[in-house]
């Protein structure tokens, strides 16, 4: 990389996303490759061999039409024709395969993106890395075009190959002038070409600047368009009257996001412009201005003379913007230093991760411990766990109560290594949970998070996926189904167990909040069937109905027998089947115990209990 700031910058923004999408062109097939190359090799020799034939075609007409018909000019001339239109005909030919291997070549190389895109956002074991604001930013410059669809980082290395077509065409069009007027004359002319053509593209590359800049308020317009435009919102916007807010929200947004463009279009694309076209300008005019002298002082021929002046016409227009290929490189180069961008911020943080790499299989054999574990999330002063001390028992469940936002789902997610502790340690029979092979340990959690996933695809996938490579899964996941009560359910869809869960493909169907969240216990269980040995379940009954619930904690006991368990829930009347409740308060527990004697203690826990009881029995009054 180049020391000078500005030639480092050129180098950052120009040089190094060009060797990027240089290197996704293998991304397209060596044959796709391969015949682009030749397409557009071709498309930029014919219009140059096309001015070569016409010119010797206009130059052959006095000769030919003094000789008459059947001499040698006649034939000279017969073929400076065919030739001239067997190139015109040619290009027509070429163009639509040109376009067509753009296609392929976009469609594989944006597969392969975003297939980059999701490693690198798979890549960390922890959240942290890829949900903090930068992060963010990266992630939607890398692939907003893609979710657009246009000037995507496969439209750029489209675009790139057809810069092929362009390049050669100039390198063609100096050739000719170099051999029919002079090689002063050729470079001056591609000089003044690039230089009408640094005006044009520089000034697209300096506007794109900006992109990042308005990262936020671009971030904040899609958001507004796709709250306005989706199927999950439709709902709350129509009842609440909210539709017009939104609209009136989604273009304030693209307007703010719009004005620094617009100034800066200004100043790059129009001073930009004046200043490299008029110096271009100059150049190109000095030099047909030299050719017109020679033909006039005898030293070019005419035929000589129609070569160069169609040559440099042809070369400059060579200086103009490419449609096919300069707003898809730019947008593409700027995907890829985001994606780039990400990367390294990714990888930064994964560097300081634990490896770990010790085997979790059989864990834990005797207890989970927090011992002294502290917790705040990125960009927070706030610690959510302070200095927690927590023992689960293997094959113990154990309730963890508190208010909202007291920290109960922010230890899940310390036990499956989605977060690491600030300081001190999860344990797992007294190993740092660190320390264990991350996927290895993950392998031993089932988990029913409170926005679990709804994946809309067959109800045997969304089961199956508590243990992917679980053996007999058909026979697990209906037995999965039937303890976690939603068999009856899945025999009422049109496809049973291959009935796909979205009313948006054929033969879908939507499910209730309790339905779907009894197919995500269904996959926990699938999970626990499998081999997992901690249950966690985060407020996993919170959409079941009274009888639901009733029926899903008296077997309880029987579907956890074995299985380290913690259950999340702010009905006491769930909690008090786990073996022992902890209450959780200020970071810290607060309170722990079975439900009996947190009861009689008359704590924390009896407060809550006792108000929600009486809240029931008011409730009940007021029903009889
Ligand atoms: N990804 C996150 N980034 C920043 N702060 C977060 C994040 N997730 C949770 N928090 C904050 O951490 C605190 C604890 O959240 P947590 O979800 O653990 O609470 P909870 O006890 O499960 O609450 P609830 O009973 O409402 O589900 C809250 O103040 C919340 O705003």
């Amino acid at each position: 990389m180049p020391e000078n700031s500005r030639a480092r910058r050129y180098w950052a923004e120009a040089v190094e996303p060009r060797f990027f999408l240089v290197r996704r062109l293998g991304v397209a097939g060596a044959g796709v490759l391969a015949l682009g190359l030749l397409t557009n090799t071709a498309l930029g020799v014919l219009p140059v061999a096309f001015v070569v034939a016409a010119a010797r075609l206009v130059g052959h007409v006095p000769e030919a039409v003094a000789a008459g018909t059947g001499g040698a000019a006649w034939d000279a001339l017969v073929t400076a024709f065919l030739v001239a239109s067997g190139c015109f005909v040619a290009q027509q030919v070429l163009a639509p395969v040109q376009t067509a291997l753009a296609q392929v070549v976009k469609h594989r190389v944006d597969g392969h993106f975003y297939a980059e895109v999701i490693a690198v956002v798979s890549r960390s074991a922890s959240l942290r890395p890829v949900e903090d604001e930068r992060s963010r930013e990266h992630l939607h410059l890398a692939t907003e075009t893609l979710l657009r669809g246009e000037h995507t980082p496969g439209d750029a290395v489209a675009g790139t190959l057809a810069l092929v077509a362009r390049y050669v065409r100039l390198v063609g069009f100096g050739v000719v002038i170099g051999v029919a007027v002079s090689w002063w004359s050729a470079v001056a002319v591609c000089a003044g070409t690039m230089v009408f053509r640094y005006g044009h593209r520089g000034g697209l590359r300096m506007w794109t600047r900006l992109w990042p800049e308005i990262g936020p308020l671009r971030r904040e317009s899609d958001y507004f368009r796709d709250v306005g435009m989706e199927l999950s919102t439709a709902k709350e916007l129509r009842v609440f009257g909210l539709t017009g807010w939104v609209v009136e929200r989604y273009r304030s947004s693209s307007v703010a996001a719009l004005l620094p463009l617009w100034r800066a279009r200004r100043v790059y694309n129009v001073h930009r412009f004046v200043w490299f076209t008029a110096i271009g300008l100059v150049l190109l005019s000095a030099t047909v201005a030299l050719m017109l002298r020679s033909a006039v002082t005898d030293s070019l021929s005419l035929t000589a003379l129609l070569l160069g002046l169609q040559a440099t016409v042809g070369a400059a227009l060579l200086g103009e913007f490419y449609q096919e290929a300069d707003v898809a490189t730019q947008f593409g180069m700027l995907a890829a230093r985001a994606l780039a961008d990400f990367e390294r911020h990714v990888d930064e943080q994964v560097a300081t991760e634990s490896p770990g790499g010790a085997d979790a299989r059989g864990l834990p054999r005797r207890e989970i411990r927090f011992r002294d574990v502290s917790f705040g999330y990125a960009g927070s002063d706030r610690l959510v766990l302070d200095g927690l001390d927590l023992t689960l028992r293997a094959g113990e469940c154990t309730a963890l109560v508190g208010l909202n936002g007291a920290g109960k789902t922010t230890l899940v997610k310390l036990l499956g290594r989605l977060y690491e502790p600030t300081s001190g340690a999860v344990l797992v029979d007294g190993v740092d949970v660190r320390e264990l092979d991350v996927a290895s340990w993950r392998r031993q959690l089932a988990v029913v998070f409170q926005d679990f996933n709804r994946y809309e695809l067959p109800v045997r996938d969304n089961i199956a996926f508590g243990a992917l490579d679980a053996d007999d899964a058909d026979r697990r996941v209906v037995a999965a189904a039937r303890r976690a009560d939603v068999d009856g359910v899945v025999a009422g869809l049109p496809g049973g167990y291959g009935t796909v869960l979205s009313r948006q493909y054929r033969g879908g169907a939507d499910l209730s909040g309790g339905q779907w969240q009894r197919v995500a216990i269904a996959r926990a269980l699938y999970a626990v069937a499998a081999g997992a040995r901690v249950l966690l379940l985060d407020e996993p009954t919170s959409a079941l109905d009274v009888r639901a619930e009733a029926a899903f904690f008296d077997e309880f006991a029987e579907r956890t027998r074995g299985v380290t368990t913690l259950l999340i829930s702010h009905r006491f009347s769930s909690v008090r089947h786990a073996d022992r409740i902890v209450v959780l308060a200020g970071g810290r527990v607060v309170e722990d115990g079975t439900h009996e004697a947190l009861l009689a203690r008359g704590g924390r826990y009896a407060e809550l209990y006792h108000l929600q009881a009486e809240q029931f029995a008011q409730d009940a009054g007021r029903t009889r």
